[in-house]
């Protein structure tokens, strides 16, 4: 297993937001999480980067353990984070912002003197043909469509070369065909990585959903399935598909 939690409990001012029991992944699975709003989805992601501390509970990763180690330890042990909130330097060109990725891993005197090498090169032009922004390498980030955003944030992400990838709702106001575009994205990244995706849009979770799907209700682990399953199943269509900030259209 890549990823093993237990027990995993977080109250914020003595609201649960997360309760979950139990939740593993394998290495090179690509897993779905939905959930109607406030199930815990993002708070889950935030304990697994360690942007949030979890009441108790264990979390593994690789067989190590995760809680009480810092973001940048966690980083370092293999796990990537993507947030949903575009986070790229604007006025930064594609290439300067994923060369950054290789800076921010140096410290601060290092990332001072630090000198692109070619294999960092190579490094950066091979994941940019991967995420499809190998003509806007040179293209101010700005300056970018949303979808191409995006997908600079995954290669950043990539550059890093997480065992695990955390990534929230990347599909959150793309077009159809950005959506369909990052769906294919993430089934070839998961041939080289973890993934754990949190998404509201259905059409998009039936596009990528190849394992299994979990499904979060108020901080607790509801079902997991087949995404055939799950579309089907009665406790899921009361807490959530039935509801309306699930995205259904043409679904
Ligand atoms: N930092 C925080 N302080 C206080 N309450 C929080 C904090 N973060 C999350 N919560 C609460 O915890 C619960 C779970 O929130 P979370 O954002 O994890 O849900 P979610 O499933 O990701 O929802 P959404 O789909 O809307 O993003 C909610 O009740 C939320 O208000």
């Amino acid at each position: 297993m890549l990823l093993t939690v237990r027990d995993l409990s977080v109250s914020f001012g003595g609201v649960h937001a997360l309760n979950l029991s139990h939740f593993s992944l394998e290495d090179k699975e690509l897993r779905v999480i939905i959930g109607p709003n406030g199930a815990g989805k993002s708070t889950f992601l935030d304990i697994l980067c360690g942007k949030t501390k979890p009441n108790s509970g264990e979390v593994l990763f690789n067989g190590t353990p995760v809680l009480g180690k810092t973001e940048v330890e966690i980083a370092n042990l293999g796990i990537g984070r993507k947030f949903q909130k575009p986070s790229v330097f604007p006025s930064l060109t594609v290439y300067e912002n994923m060369l950054l990725a290789f800076k921010m891993k140096k410290s601060i005197l290092a990332s001072l003197f630090f000198k692109p090498t070619e294999e960092i090169d190579t490094r950066i032009r091979e994941v940019a043909a991967r995420v499809g922004l190998v003509k806007e390498l040179k293209k101010i980030a700005g300056e970018l469509s949303h979808g191409q955003k995006q997908w600079l944030e995954i290669a950043i992400v990539v550059l890093q070369d997480p065992r695990l990838m955390l990534i929230d709702e990347p599909a959150a106001g793309m077009s159809d065909e950005e959506t369909e575009k990052t769906g294919e994205l993430l089934m070839q990244l998961s041939k080289q990585h973890g993934i754990i995706v949190i998404e509201h849009d259905m059409k998009f979770v039936e596009q990528i959903a190849q394992d299994l799907v979990t499904v979060l209700v108020r901080g607790k682990l509801l079902v997991e399935g087949s995404f055939g399953e799950i579309r089907n199943d009665q406790r899921v269509i009361d807490s959530y598909l039935g509801r309306a900030n699930v995205q259904l259209e043409n679904f």
